[in-house]
């Protein structure tokens, strides 16, 4: 699959492409990112991509004549390719929020092309013209639609197949299946450590059940400690997970047994 990043700042994407996960899906062209610098689609002296806003007020918007003209050259690359015509997405505190299952279906699907905004944000026309998607990471603003587009490319990276190294590893993920991850354990089984900073150290073990070697008990151990963990902190999950027929009997049983 490909992502056509649209960036003025498209130095913020390099680490992406050069550590861990992400690195190994852009080697293996799991995921093939092709970065578009605005500043090279616009034109005269100045090369502005930025003008004052009409109606005045602070800041500046992104001029839509430099984005039609990027646009223009990503479809052409993609008919090139032989590609399809991939969606434009726009990162904005305004958009969808980002789920587990929109990443799936991007990460299922031939790309986007993601549109990072600055300044005070984009000509309105251009977005009526030619986003069809705008998303959400939450309820805050940043600087610019890079932060959020390098998480989108990350959160569907990963699902690539060859990308982790254990490929059952993102079924475990916390939403994979709806639901917040069980706790992790690791080596050493007892450790000195305070139960919480500045306290006094105490030796403190791993949950017996991982160290029984019983699969079917740790599975079960694992998924009670999801459904728990998801009632207390986001029971909302709880509900959807319900309401999409997710919940075994055992599961109904064990969260009864919470209430
Ligand atoms: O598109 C916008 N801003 C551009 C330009 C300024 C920096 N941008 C941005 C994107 C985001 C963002 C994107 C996704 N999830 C959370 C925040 N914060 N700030 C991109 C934008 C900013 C904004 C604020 C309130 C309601 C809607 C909004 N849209």
């Amino acid at each position: 699959m490909r992502f056509d990043v649209i960036t003025l700042f498209p130095e913020l994407f390099a680490p992406f492409q050069s550590v861990g996960v992400t690195r190994r899906a852009f080697e293996t062209r799991a995921v093939d990112v092709r970065l578009w610098p605005l500043r090279d689609h616009a034109e005269g002296v100045y090369r502005r991509v930025d003008d004052r806003p009409f109606g005045g007020g602070p800041g500046m918007v992104m001029l839509v004549e430099p984005l039609v003209r990027c646009l223009a050259a990503i479809r052409a690359s993609q008919a090139a390719d032989g590609g399809a015509r991939l969606p434009v997405v726009l990162f904005s505190p305004a958009g969808r929020p980002l789920t587990q299952q929109r990443v799936e279906a991007l990460a299922a699907s031939p790309g986007a092309v993601l549109l990072c905004g600055r300044y005070e944000g984009i000509d309105q026309r251009f977005i009526d013209a030619h986003v069809d998607e705008e998303i959400s990471l939450g309820d805050y603003v940043l600087s610019g639609g890079e932060l959020p587009a390098l998480t989108l490319m990350d959160a569907v990276a990963r699902l690539q197949p060859g990308v982790l190294h254990d490929a059952a590893s993102h079924q475990q993920d916390s939403f994979s299946d709806g639901l917040l991850d069980c706790p992790h354990y690791s080596r050493p089984e007892v450790l000195p450590l305070p139960a919480r900073e500045g306290g006094e150290p105490i030796e403190q073990g791993v949950p017996p059940v991982l160290l029984s070697g019983h699969h079917a008990h740790i599975a079960r151990w694992r998924r009670e400690q999801q459904l728990a963990i998801t009632l207390r902190r986001r029971p909302e999950l709880i509900a959807a997970a319900r309401e999409r027929g997710e919940l075994s009997k055992k599961d109904e049983d064990f969260l009864r047994g919470l209430t």
